[in-house]
């Protein structure tokens, strides 16, 4: 073991014995005080266990099966305590408290501060104002969701690109595939497409580095957490080496294209400002450079603080869309041809209906693949918990039943059990692509509820894109462009099913795709 594992492992132990704080800021009080937890049953403890809350970490970090399991035949309506390798002591909630933790304010349970502080963006994010002034929430749900019709034509031409890339177009043999890793590759142009435009998302270099940033970034963060925040700084030069590699990887691809557009600004500003914004790229890189160009402060228009932005998209669009997606696939192809069939039924005749144009009239039509989305996202959270939120209100958090919770803590739901919950989902554990189509046509069911059955609806009973003011603001658009793929997918290429899905990855609390499974396929013949 090196001296720096060493010290981590003398920190975690302590900080389970609650004789460290687990913030950044050190005083001697929060060096001596008593455990911050509430008193309720641990998960993964047993009788006689001596340090319950350790023995019981150590259990669920090497079985994160039985958590689950455990979670949901014994505190499904009853909080408890979810102690977890590399993570904070997590106080679960039941469902019954969802609808109360989504409508607090930031003042009193936060969503920022658990994502900043389990992902130490501190020390693995090179550009601090961009966690200090989101700016991008803001791009994403205004200019993104708004665009998303005039941004299919570019969707589905990456779209395009990318399958025949990394699909081909062979319409006489059948070949094997990797789902995800081709996905992730598809997915990374497509998104970056609207991110940044063409050409600079079909740079393989600018889709690997934001990737491999997002999957150094957690394990970087896993050891940093072990850290007493006075010895952060000196420690975190030697763990973040990865994350700082991969950004200036990033960086240097996105450098030309963001120098170029801020050329082109600053030459035609006058002009703009006359005549009103003239804009050639419709994409994220562009409506954030006139964000930041409004803007007072003058670092948000730093090349580098651009292209900081773009990674942190990159960071929160792209790998949970690849999974999503590769969910889906696998769902599909393990069930049965039928559904196939009548996908393709479904989107043939609509688009047939608009002159074979995909547009958004036509999409929001297409209810059954529509739901098929919703349905791979149900079964399969990437997170199984649901709206994890920091307790930072100073006189803590009360909850609906009036148990009380004291600042610093982490609360959440069990969105996972949510979610297959019979009460809320007859025949819960079971894969129907069109439960939500077929729910969306029952007239029994009345119309507020039929109408929000469309895969970016949020709802208590629904968290895989969270709820509450901090849902997901790329939701509208990754419904979309999930949609167009899968739909192009089944349109022009045949996939031969499986007799059995291949089983997901239990990654910690993160729930993953076979990542590397394959599958056959074959370009269809006369598609165009
Ligand atoms: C299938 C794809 C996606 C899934 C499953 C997903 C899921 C989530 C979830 C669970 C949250 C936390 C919400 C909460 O705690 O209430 C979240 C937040 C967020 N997502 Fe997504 N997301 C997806 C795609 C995207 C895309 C495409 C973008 C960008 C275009 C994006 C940007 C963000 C951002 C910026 C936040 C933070 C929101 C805030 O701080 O208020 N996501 N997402």
């Amino acid at each position: 073991m090196d001296r720096y594992s060493l010290v981590a492992l003398i920190c975690s132990v302590k900080r389970e014995l609650c004789l460290l704080p687990t913030s950044d800021d050190v005083t001697i009080w929060q060096v001596i005080r008593p455990s911050n937890l509430p008193n309720i049953p641990i998960v993964g403890s047993k009788a006689g266990d001596w340090l319950p809350l350790l023995q019981a970490r150590w259990r669920n970090s090497i079985n994160y099966r039985a958590v689950a399991d455990e979670i949901n035949t014994l505190y499904k309506n009853q909080p408890c305590l979810v102690p977890i390798g590399g993570s904070e002591t997590i106080v679960l909630l039941p469902a019954s408290e969802t609808q109360h933790i989504a409508s607090q304010p930031d003042a009193v349970l936060n969503m920022p501060q658990p994502l900043i502080q389990g992902l130490q963006f501190k020390y693995t994010f090179v550009d601090q104002i961009i966690i200090e002034d989101p700016i991008h929430l803001k791009i994403i749900a205004s200019n993104l969701t708004h665009q998303i019709s005039y941004l299919i034509d570019d969707v589905l031409d990456e779209t395009e690109w990318g399958f025949e890339k990394y699909w081909g177009t062979d319409t006489t043999d059948f070949k094997d595939i990797a789902v995800f890793e081709t996905m992730r590759r598809i997915i990374g142009s497509v998104t970056n497409r609207a991110f940044v435009g063409i050409p600079t998302c079909r740079n393989p270099g600018l889709v690997d580095a934001g990737m491999s940033y997002t999957r150094a970034l957690p394990e970087e963060a896993k050891h940093l957490r072990m850290y007493p925040g006075f010895i952060k700084p000196l420690v975190a030069p030697f763990y973040t080496k990865r994350t700082k590699a991969h950004t200036r990887e990033f960086y240097n691809i996105l450098m030309p294209e963001i120098q170029q557009r801020l050329q082109e600004y600053d030459e035609n500003q006058s002009s703009w400002e006359k005549n009103g914004p003239k804009l050639d790229h419709n994409d994220f890189l562009q409506w954030s450079i006139v964000q930041a160009k409004a803007h007072n402060d003058p670092r948000m228009a730093k090349p580098s603080t651009l292209a900081g932005r773009i990674l942190m998209v990159n960071f929160g669009a792209i790998h949970t869309t690849s999974f999503t997606v590769t969910h889906a696939i696998f769902d599909l192809i393990s069930s049965k041809q039928e559904y196939v069939d009548e996908l393709r039924e479904e989107i043939s005749s609509v688009l047939a209906a608009h002159g074979g144009e995909w547009n958004k009239t036509a999409m929001a039509q297409m209810e059954k693949l529509d739901s098929l989305v919703r349905e791979s996202l149900r079964l399969h959270m990437v997170s199984t918990f649901g709206i994890p939120r920091l307790v930072i209100g100073k006189d803590g958090f009360t909850t609906r039943s009036g148990m009380h919770i004291r600042r610093g803590n982490i609360v959440a739901v069990p969105g996972k059990n949510i979610a297959t919950d019979e009460a809320n989902y007859p025949d819960a554990d079971t894969y129907k692509p069109f439960r939500f189509a077929e729910k969306r046509k029952d007239e029994q069911i009345e119309y507020v509820k039929r109408a929000r059955q469309a895969t970016p609806t949020t709802s208590a009973d629904f968290l895989a894109f969270g709820h509450g003011k901090h849902a997901c603001p790329g939701r509208f658009f990754a419904a979309s462009e999930m949609k167009l793929i899968l739909g192009y997918m089944v349109m022009n290429y045949d996939i031969e099913m499986l007799d059995k899905r291949p089983p997901d990855i239990f990654a910690g609390v993160a729930r993953l795709p076979p990542m590397a499974a394959e599958i056959r396929v074959r370009r269809r013949k006369n598609t165009p």
